[in-house]
């Protein structure tokens, strides 16, 4: 059986990557392919549960170091029930966020070492990487405004500007290291114009 593609959506909070990744769904099953949908931090039940543990507030500071080992316990469970089995099935694997969120969220916004969080990826990983990263880059205060419309903020949406400007910052970075992985779409933009892009981007893992 052929195996199936890996596809993460990335980008800063509240860039539109839950609102794309359903269009993005329906792009590919229109082609006739078999998706599932998951997400990071999570994806399984334990994994799901150190969500839960990463993004609510607590009343001891959170160490970046336990903030980085956590992200890769939940990755570890994510890949090895959900993503590699899917993908040796056929399918194709949707993700809202993966490892470049580490590199962005760790590295760029808490300033950890990118050496660590490479060694970390290559032990969990392996030579596992995705096929395609679409990010959605939006300036940081047009994203933070669509995601506080939300309501209550989670421990991450309650950073600084400075620490969301360092994400950003960190995303297009790896993007323009990696470009024949990655897409930039341009976030800020209406919401058809961004699909427009997205459907592009596509067209070649695609066809
Ligand atoms: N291009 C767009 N123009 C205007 N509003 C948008 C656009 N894309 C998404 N939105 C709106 O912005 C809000 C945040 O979108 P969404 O929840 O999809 O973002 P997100 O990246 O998944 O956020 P988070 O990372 O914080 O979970 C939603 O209310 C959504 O309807
Ligand atoms: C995978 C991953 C995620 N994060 C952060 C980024 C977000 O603030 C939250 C996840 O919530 P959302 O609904 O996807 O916005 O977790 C991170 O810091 N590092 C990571 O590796």
């Amino acid at each position: 059986m052929k195996r199936g593609r890996f596809i993460t959506l990335e980008g800063g909070e509240g860039v539109g990557k839950s609102t794309n990744l359903q269009f993005i769904r329906q792009l590919l099953v229109q082609k006739q392919l078999s998706v599932i949908l998951t997400r990071e931090p999570g994806g399984t039940e334990l994994a799901e549960k150190i969500r839960r543990l990463l993004l609510e507030q607590h009343n001891e500071s959170v160490t970046p170091e336990a903030e980085l080992l956590l992200m890769f316990a939940a990755r570890s469970q994510h890949i090895h029930h959900v993503i590699l089995p899917a993908l040796a099935q056929g399918q194709w694997v949707l993700s809202d966020r993966f490892t470049d969120a580490t590199y962005a969220y760790q590295g760029g916004g808490r300033q950890m070492d990118q050496a660590i969080i490479a060694w970390l990826e290559n032990t969990v990983q392996g030579e596992m990487r995705p096929d395609l990263t679409l990010l959605l880059d939006a300036p940081v205060e047009t994203g933070l405004l669509r995601a506080r419309q939300r309501g209550n903020l989670d421990r991450f949406e309650s950073e600084r500007r400075d620490f969301f400007e360092r994400v950003r910052q960190a995303y297009l970075a790896r993007a323009r290291q990696e470009p024949r992985r990655y897409a930039i779409i341009d976030a800020s933009l209406p919401l058809a114009d961004v699909q427009e892009q997205i459907g592009r981007a596509l067209e070649a893992i695609t066809s």
